[in-house]
């Protein structure tokens, strides 16, 4: 059985109330969503998660009480939450926005230490992570993660399923996500496994990679990831911009003095708000960096899209080096840019 979460208090406020996490799911039609949720609903694996899905279809004929509810939309009673017997709640979320979500686990706070919400196949990620961070501020809910299921077999025809001058909705979810579960590995040879991952690797090196076969693996690898609060990553190397393809690039950068600093937020600012560098287009779907000042203070960075947030690290680590990584189209411009910008 897995470590069961706690609940996590917002990070500097010894009076602000415990807030519930969430984890975005994301993968492309039929990569193995569902099965991965059948498995979260069905497991004995002690964490009480409300799995928030598109469509209960195949987890009626669980054994289950369906409890009777509010639907916040609407007002009118709906049996929209479904309590299982490994203490899993099961609720539907068709057409309803994180608000509504959040009304509806909220009302269910004792019991539930875990949100997981499933997007649908074709759904980009980034703009729903983006509005859901911009309000969790007042929420209940601190968004933990985005993980991505992705189904071995045919990701790289997905990939390169591209239309001229499009993002293409499997790249988007890979660019925005922070683990990848390499689903129905037990129908690919180890070469054809080792090819997607070269590829993933090459889109975000910032992703974690777990080997799954019906998207079975224990859920301490895809719980607390603290992706939007913390700026630890994994190590990244800067990799080839693919034509019409998302790429990372990663920017090094020295202990920052106060003039380096407020050109720095100057650059982000310039670059994020208004998606161009120098008069040119420049699409950055993520940012992350960790930023050590002259003053000892050390500083992370947060980014999805067009909006970005800086807090101080109130763990700092000496050890670990101070670097900026933008993930998306055309970023590899941004380091030569920034570098001279920031007169690093
Ligand atoms: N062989 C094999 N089949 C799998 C695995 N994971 C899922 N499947 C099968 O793949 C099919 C699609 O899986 P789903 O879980 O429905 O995929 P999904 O991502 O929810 O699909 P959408 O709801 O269409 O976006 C089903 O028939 C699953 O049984 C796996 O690891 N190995």
């Amino acid at each position: 059985m897995d470590e069961v979460p706690e609940l996590v208090p917002a990070a500097d406020d010894p009076y602000a109330r415990p807030r519930i996490p969430l984890t975005l799911l994301t993968g492309y039609l039929g990569a193995g969503k569902s099965t991965l949720l059948e498995y979260i609903l069905t497991a004995d694996h002690g964490y009480r998660i409300a799995v928030c899905m598109n469509d209960f279809g195949d987890t009626t004929d669980i054994e289950a009480k369906s409890l009777t509810l509010c639907d916040p939309s609407t007002g009118e009673q709906s049996t929209s939450f479904l309590s299982l017997p490994n203490g899993c709640l099961c609720c539907s979320v068709k057409d309803l926005g994180i608000a509504a979500i959040e009304e509806m686990v909220v009302n269910q706070r004792d019991k539930v230490d875990w949100v997981m919400v499933e997007l649908t196949g074709v759904a980009d990620p980034g703009p729903i992570a983006k509005s859901f961070w911009e309000n969790e501020e007042m929420g209940d809910l601190v968004l933990d993660g985005i993980v991505c299921v992705v189904d071995s077999k045919n990701f790289l025809k997905q990939l390169d399923d591209n239309r001229p001058g499009e993002i293409n909705e499997a790249q988007r979810q890979l660019a925005a996500s922070d683990v990848i579960l390499l689903n129905k590995v037990d129908l690919v040879d180890a070469a054809q496994l080792d090819k997607v991952r070269s590829r993933v690797t090459a889109i975000n090196p910032t992703l974690r990679i777990h080997d799954t076969v019906k998207g079975n693996m224990p859920l301490d690898r895809i719980f607390n990831l603290h992706a939007y609060s913390k700026g630890k990553f994994d190590t990244v190397h800067d990799h080839p911009s693919h034509v019409n393809s998302i790429s990372t690039v990663l920017i090094p950068l020295p202990r920052l003095t106060p003039t380096q600093w407020s050109r720095l937020n100057l650059f982000l600012e310039n670059v994020l708000w208004t998606g161009k560098l120098d008069g040119v287009d420049i699409n950055v779907l993520r940012t992350k960096g960790l930023i050590h000042l002259d003053d000892g203070r050390e500083m992370v960075l947060q980014g999805v899209m067009d909006i970005f947030e800086i807090k101080q690290s109130s763990e700092p680590d000496e050890a670990a080096p101070g670097k900026i990584v933008f993930i998306g189209r055309g970023v590899q411009d941004l380091k030569p840019a920034l570098i001279s910008f920031v007169d690093l």
